[in-house]
């Protein structure tokens, strides 16, 4: 692979797509391809049908894997490959956080088994950069941005953290952990300066 994967990762109102619409309108990363999870195919269309009913959580699961899968061979192998850098707004990590919190009842160590299911297939990110911020806060933000996800709940987001913040202690070598409770310009600056450093200009050399 010659290109960089970059992903962003967080719980639900932790500023990601707001520094992701950022950084597109960026001339210094206008060499990256943007991307997200779930995807906007007829797969990530499946996903967003569960999220918006009570799916059985393992058929919810096994529908988002399969939105990963089908962005893996459409867009970031032959992206990764032609030598393009891609910043991905969430990816697997949001899996491991989300599904192993949903599965919690149902397996032991359900972030485990959700990470044990992407490999031999997956590809990787580079750098993961998790946005750290507290439920309350991230909760209160996306108060009046009108439809919610089910998924945007206290408790809930609780343990979507701290699920992140074990994935990223145990692979500190991947993950950046930025506080993502400051003022936008700083979030920003600090977001745009570890992703220059990690694809340079942004463009393919
Ligand atoms: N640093 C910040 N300070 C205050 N408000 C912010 C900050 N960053 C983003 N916001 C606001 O918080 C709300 C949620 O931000 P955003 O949609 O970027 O989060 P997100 O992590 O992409 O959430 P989701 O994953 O649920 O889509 C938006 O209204 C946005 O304008
Ligand atoms: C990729 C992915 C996402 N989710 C959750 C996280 C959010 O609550 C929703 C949709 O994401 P958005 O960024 O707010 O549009 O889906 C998940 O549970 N598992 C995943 O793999």
């Amino acid at each position: 692979m010659k290109g960089k994967l970059i992903t962003l990762e967080g719980i639900d109102g932790s500023g990601k797509s707001t520094i992701c619409r950022l950084l597109q309108d960026d001339l210094g990363f206008e060499g990256c391809i943007f991307t997200r999870e779930p995807t906007t195919s007829w797969f990530g269309d499946a996903v967003n049908r569960a999220l918006r009913s009570d799916t059985d959580h393992i058929a919810e699961l096994m529908l988002f894997l399969a939105d990963h899968a089908d962005h893996i061979s459409r867009l970031i192998r032959p992206s990764l490959e032609n030598g393009d850098n891609i910043i991905s707004d969430r990816y697997s990590a949001s899996r491991c956080a989300y599904q192993g919190a949903t599965l919690q009842d149902i397996f032991e160590d359900p972030l485990d088994w959700v990470r044990f299911l992407h490999k031999g297939w997956t590809i990787d990110p580079d750098l993961i950069i998790l946005f750290d911020i507290d439920p309350e806060v991230a909760v209160k933000r996306c108060g009046d941005r009108g439809e919610r996800s089910k998924f945007e709940k206290m408790e809930f987001l609780k343990k979507v953290r701290s699920n992140y913040l074990r994935l990223a202690a145990e692979e500190p070598g991947r993950f950046v952990v930025v506080n993502a409770d400051r003022p936008l310009n700083e979030v920003q600056e600090e977001v745009f300066r570890i992703i220059a450093h990690a694809v340079g200009t942004g463009n393919k050399e």
